[in-house]
Order: C-alpha cells, then sequence, then structure tokens
C-alpha cells in the first residue's frame, strides 16, 4: 500500500509525519541516504505489521538551506515554504538594510516575503517611515501586538494555504508570535534528546505547526530563525531586488550593475524618484559586501 504524507518533523532515522487524513505516525525511513526534512511531502509504505516508512520525497518546490559552517555542503533545513514572514519590532531597533537583506534571501530562494512589526504597542506611530516602501513592491506589512494579540487574526487570514517561517533579529518577538498564531505555547517543539548519543545531546530539527482554523503551517526551528543570504556571486544581487530587477530591463547593458555604466535605467529611476534611493543603496552595500565575499573565496559559484 502506498500513501503520501507530510513530515512534520525529521530525527534523521525517524521522521514524524502528517497522513492526508491529519493523523499522525512515527515512520522510519528507508536507507541513509534519503533525507526528509520538515515541510516535505514523501510517499510512505507500510509493512506487514502497518508500520510506515518513508520510501521517497516528492520532489520540492523550494528549498530553505544554509552553507555548514566550514565545510561546503549546504544543509537543507526545510522544504516546500513558500513565504518569508520578516518580524522587526520597535525593541530592537529596526535596521532597513537587515529587512531588505532578508527580502533579498526570499528572492533568492523563490520565496514570497512579509514583513510584520511587531510590539506595534511601543511605537509612537505606524513605525519607521521606510516600512512605507515594500507594500508598492509586493512585501505586505501587518502592525502586530503578539503580545495582546492585536493584529495577529488579520495577519493569520493573510497566511491561510501558505507554509512559513518566521526570521528576524533575536527579541523582536518571533517565539511569541508563533506561540499567539497557534493559541499555545509550542516555541520549543522539535527539541528532542538525540537517541544515537545516548540523550546527551539535544538537537533541534525544524517543526511544523498547522495553524488551528487555517490552512496554513509554519516551519520553525533555531536554524531556520537563522536563515539567511549566503555568499552569493555579486552579479546576482540585483536580481534579488524586486525594483532594480523590473527597472534593469531598460539598461542599455544587460549585464549592468547598474553602477556608473551609461544609459543605465536603473540610476535614472533612482533619480527621478521611481526607486527609493535607500533601497538602491542598499543593493550596492549588498553587493560589495557579495564582492568582497568573492575576493576572499574566488570559487564561489551560482550554486549558492
Ligand atoms: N511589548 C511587547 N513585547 C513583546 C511583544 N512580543 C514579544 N515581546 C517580548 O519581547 C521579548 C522577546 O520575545 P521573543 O518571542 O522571545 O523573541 P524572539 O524573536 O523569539 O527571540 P529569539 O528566540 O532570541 O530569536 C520577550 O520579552 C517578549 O515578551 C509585543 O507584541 N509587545
Ligand atoms: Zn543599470
Amino acid at each position: 500500500m502506498q500513501e503520501q504524507a507530510r513530515v512534520i518533523a525529521s530525527y534523521g532515522s525517524h521522521a514524524l509525519v502528517e497522513t492526508q487524513s491529519g493523523h499522525r505516525e512515527e515512520c522510519s525511513i528507508k536507507g541513509k541516504r534519503l533525507k526528509p526534512v520538515a515541510g516535505d511531502l514523501v510517499e510512505i509504505h507500510r509493512g506487514s505489521g502497518n508500520a510506515g516508512v518513508i520510501a521517497s520525497i516528492l520532489p520540492r518546490h523550494t528549498e530553505l538551506g544554509r552553507q555548514a559552517s566550514g565545510g561546503r555542503k549546504r544543509q537543507i533545513l526545510a522544504a516546500n515554504l513558500d513565504t518569508l514572514i520578516v518580524v522587526i519590532a520597535p525593541e530592537p531597533a529596526p535596521e532597513p538594510g537587515i529587512v531588505d537583506r532578508y527580502l533579498a534571501a526570499a528572492e533568492y530562494s523563490g520565496l514570497g516575503a512579509m514583513i510584520v512589526f511587531n510590539k506595534v504597542e511601543l511605537a509612537d506611530d505606524q513605525g519607521p517611515e521606510w516600512l512605507e516602501e515594500f507594500p508598492p513592491l509586493g512585501y505586505p506589512v501587518f502592525r502586530v501586538s503578539a503580545a495582546s494579540g492585536e493584529g495577529v487574526d488579520t495577519l493569520a487570514r493573510h497566511l491561510e494555504r501558505h507554509t512559513v517561517a518566521l526570521v528576524g533579529q533575536s527579541g523582536v518577538g518571533k517565539s511569541t508570535l508563533l506561540n499567539r498564531l497557534m493559541g499555545e505555547d509550542v516555541a520549543r517543539a522539535g527539541a528532542v534528546s538525540d537517541k544515537s548519543g545516548e540523550g546527551r545531546h539535544t538537537t533541534t530539527t525544524a517543526f511544523l505547526h498547522r495553524l488551528p482554523d487555517h490552512q496554513a503551517s509554519l516551519i520553525d526551528s533555531p536554524g531556520v530563525r537563522d536563515f539567511h543570504l549566503s555568499a552569493i556571486p555579486p552579479e546576482s544581487v540585483s536580481g534579488l531586488f524586486r525594483e532594480i530587477r523590473e527597472a534593469g530591463v531598460g539598461c542599455r547593458f544587460n549585464d549592468c550593475q547598474h553602477q556608473r555604466e551609461p544609459g543605465c535605467a536603473v540610476r535614472e529611476a533612482v533619480d527621478s524618484g521611481h526607486i527609493s534611493p535607500r533601497r538602491y543603496r542598499s543593493y550596492c552595500r549588498l553587493r560589495e559586501q557579495m564582492q568582497a565575499l568573492k575576493e576572499r573565496d574566488p570559487t564561489i559559484s551560482r550554486s549558492g
């Protein structure tokens, strides 16, 4: 018998899955090379004792990955996410450049993104003015208080049918928001004793939370929260700023980096006020950072 299921959390040799009927069970994983992660759709085989075995992983729409420290190997943290939620707050003080960088990371992974301005009750007004730059680019902004619940229902309605992850600086309120969205204290789910290590180590794997009342899922783990843009070729950065990518179509040179090249439609759009000079500076800074990384490590390729 064969059936499909979604991975809630993967622990190496076994995984917690949810079947199409909504039933949750632990399955073993067939073979060492198969590495399902939270969010994966998998095919389950059942043996004679009815125990489920994950036999294969269906093709992923997206992968959230990071470069394992030291090595060159990419580690996949979660699969099939569609939206990154960038959380900021009046406290710790928000930096627009960090938001731009998260949005670029979302673009790089093929994810949509939205911005949540949390702790809105601590803000004097609607929050920093630069927040207004994002909705016209297709990045909605939600103002919420995870502490009081204000605005959280509106946010939850917009998550319907999406699979999302929360990212943002430490202390902006990601755990509080996750718990508020779930209606219970779940932020530490996924922490398990490593069975092979005789229970001495605690590893935290990504965990897929189903939002009650909404057909939405939220994948969370310390690794997922820490997701950021890895070293990429500097010439790829312009494609990660939506408005720069769009305006760049009109540049004279199709490899234009929008610096001092003649006939640059991006610089024209900045001068005429169609592109925010702040976003443009952010682009230039990110490109320079990637250039510096590349000079240190010339092997950086498009594979990310
Ligand atoms: N005033 C106020 N405080 C909040 C709100 N949401 C969270 N906090 C507080 O902000 C602090 C940080 O919240 P967390 O949820 O732990 O933040 P986090 O982003 O998960 O932090 P990390 O786990 O370090 O990534 C806590 O003291 C929360 O009580 C809010 O809406 N308003
Ligand atoms: Zn240009």
